[in-house]
């Protein structure tokens, strides 16, 4: 039994495939549930059909009984009664707005909880990608347009069946000949009207997609911001990002022609039937049809039946589409979400940037009383810092945290700019370099590492405009220690999944992909940090052997043990020397090192150190 039904249900939403489909059985269920709700809205909505008929009818008899007739005092009275029916009618509306509430709010809120539960569920099975930008929009902007939408709707569809039937009763009531003159072009225009329908709900889906893609790119984007300048891929990123915005503008462009075919069958079923009885209106006359009859059509035109129906083509046009393709989106949800690191773009269009000569043995690294602060009333964060490495050197910079470690790297390498004082890489100041692509000359590696899906080869090559054959990449794996994750993968061209390594795969990645880069400058700004003590000494190692200038934030103190010369940061201050003259002359350095106590010899000859970092 339970079989034969998981089987009936998994056939329905096979064959459920258009939203209109999908989502009628649900529709059902929701209203089904509230009929006591929809016989109030019925109850009170019976009374503007009684507003409606009268409208017409009033006017019709107090013109031809009353005043056509002579007999003012009828005409007025007639008048009176559609007054009272206008009356009516506003009691009518109160009632409805009533019962509204009745339907709408419940509609939010079960909306709301099935995006909860479900980005809740998705979260659990994939911790990854938790962080999905896209359920802020469905949250607030798409639950509120199906709640506006719906509100919407509901209001006017009744309206316009209500006021339809009062219209229709009093049009037969006062002449069936008006019906055909009014019927044809009121059914043409509402035809046209519905064959805009479909086209415009893909639209509109199209459109929400393209909105919660931009939503995802930028969430994406701004997650990924100091990785993806520190890798120097501002230009591709924007190129995705601008790819994403011409989407969504064109969606819109295509929305709004649909629209105005649609204002097309808006004059045709507004416009032409007042049109058709005013030219109609000697004949009707002449077929014995009175004045009255033919003042009370115009009035049910005018006043009921072509407003109503001016409002339910435009809810319908606007409200109802959306209302549809919101829904459909919350309840089913949308397809898979897209992946945001994935392979950007290859570059196509556009010039090579100026390549920088590579000094030999690495370019010099100069900063002159350099100040920096991250606003023009904090505290600097550097202040007249003084230092010049050496081509060739390996620095090691080390402090407590939050002390300006970062900073440095990121003043070195061109992102931020100095408010004071001067930093220079090859004797050229970093700032002037216009029109150069900086990582050409130099890489930064922050802790946290950039790894986009697409194959490893792609990762690696990231940095590398002119490729690098495959055994250039079995060097530099071999080198960082990368090699049991390629074979783990299953080579250079196996597929990557980002959300499926682990923090110190990923800073492999970034490890390799730097080494790979011609930049002769490299910064590792905690880069090894989710790296074991034996993994790192191996990429520091490579670093260090690798051509050029290396200047490491280490995360422990083994990294300042092996390197040229070591920068303490002490606050404002700083103090530069070999760990030797910086255990003399460094307080701060003294305890740093003190806090580190050598372990047993883990990997041969190398030192491992309790892991705690210096930072
Ligand atoms: N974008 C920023 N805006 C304002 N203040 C910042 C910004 N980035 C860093 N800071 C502040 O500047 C100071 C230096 O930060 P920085 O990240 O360079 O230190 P750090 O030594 O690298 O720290 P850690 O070892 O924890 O990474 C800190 O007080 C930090 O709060």
């Amino acid at each position: 039994m339970t079989t034969a039904t998981t089987a009936t249900t998994a056939t329905t939403a096979t064959k459920a495939t258009t939203p209109t489909a999908r989502l009628l059985p649900k529709a059902r269920r929701f209203l089904r549930r509230r009929i006591r709700v929809l016989l109030l809205l019925a109850g009170w909505s019976l009374l503007e059909s009684a507003h409606t008929f009268l409208g017409g009818y009033g006017l019709a008899k107090a013109l031809d009984q009353g005043f056509l007739a002579g007999h003012t005092g009828v005409g007025l009275a007639w008048l009176g009664v559609t007054a009272l029916a206008v009356v009516v009618g506003g009691l009518a509306g109160r009632g409805v707005f009533r019962g509204l509430a009745g339907l709408v709010e419940p509609l939010r809120d079960g909306l709301v909880r099935q995006v909860v539960s479900r980005s809740l569920t998705q979260a659990v099975s994939h911790p990854a990608r938790a962080a999905d930008s896209a359920v802020v929009s469905r949250l607030t902007n798409q639950t509120e347009i199906a709640r506006d939408s719906f509100a919407g709707l509901v209001l006017v569809a009744r309206s316009f069946v209500f006021t339809a039937a009062g219209a229709v009763l009093g049009l037969l009531s006062l002449a069936p000949e008006l019906l055909l003159i009014v019927v044809p072009p009121l059914a043409a225009g509402l035809l046209l009207f519905l064959a805009t329908l479909r086209p415009m709900a893909a639209r509109q889906r199209a459109f929400l997609q393209a909105d919660e893609d931009l939503s995802t790119q930028f969430g994406a984007v701004a997650e990924g911001l100091r990785d993806v300048v520190a890798c120097g891929a501002q230009q591709r990123t924007a190129q995705r990002a601008y790819g994403v915005i011409e989407d969504e503008a064109r969606a819109a462009r295509q929305l709004a022609g649909w629209a105005a075919v649609r204002c097309l069958a808006l004059g045709l079923a507004g416009q032409l039937p007042i049109l058709l009885l005013l030219v109609t209106a000697p004949w009707l006359l002449r077929q014995g049809l009175t004045p009255g009859a033919v003042l009370g059509a115009l009035a049910y035109l005018t006043q009921s039946l072509l407003p109503a129906l001016h409002t339910l083509m435009n809810a319908l046009g606007s409200a109802g589409t959306r209302l549809l393709v919101v829904l459909d989106r919350l309840t089913t949800g949308p397809g898979p979400a897209p992946e945001p690191d994935t392979a950007p773009p290859p570059l196509t269009a556009q010039e090579p940037a100026p390549r920088i000569p590579a000094p030999p043995g690495g370019p010099r690294v100069e900063l002159r009383e350099v100040t920096f602060a991250y606003g023009p009333a904090a505290q600097p964060v550097l202040h007249d810092l003084d230092l010049s490495v050496e081509p060739g050197e390996h620095l090691v910079v080390v402090g407590p945290s939050g002390i300006g470690k970062s900073t440095l790297t990121a003043l070195i390498a061109g992102m931020l700019a100095p408010g004071r004082g001067e930093i220079s890489v090859s004797g050229r100041p970093v700032h002037t370099r216009s029109g150069t692509d900086p990582s050409q000359l130099r890489v930064l590696i922050p802790q946290q590492a950039y790894v986009f899906s697409g194959t490893l080869r792609e990762n690696l090559l990231y940095l590398c405009p002119d490729g690098a054959p495959t055994p250039a990449l079995e060097a530099a794996s071999d080198a960082v220690g990368l090699d049991p994750l390629v074979s783990r993968l299953g080579g250079f061209d196996a597929p990557l999944d980002p959300g499926a390594l682990s923090q110190g795969e990923r800073q492999l990645i970034a490890l390799g992909r730097a080494y790979l880069s011609p930049a002769p400058l490299v910064l590792l700004d905690e880069a090894t940090c989710h790296l074991d003590p034996a993994a790192e000494m191996r990429a520091e190692r490579a670093f260090a052997e690798r051509p050029g200038t290396l200047i490491v934030v280490a995360h422990r103190i083994t990294s300042a043990r092996r390197a040229d010369r070591i920068l303490v940061l002490d606050g404002t201050r700083a103090t530069c020397g070999t760990h030797e003259e910086l255990l003399e002359r460094s307080p701060l350095y003294r305890d740093l090192a003190g806090s580190w106590q050598p372990d047993a010899p883990e990997h041969g000859e190398h030192l491992s150190v309790k892991s705690r970092s210096l930072s």
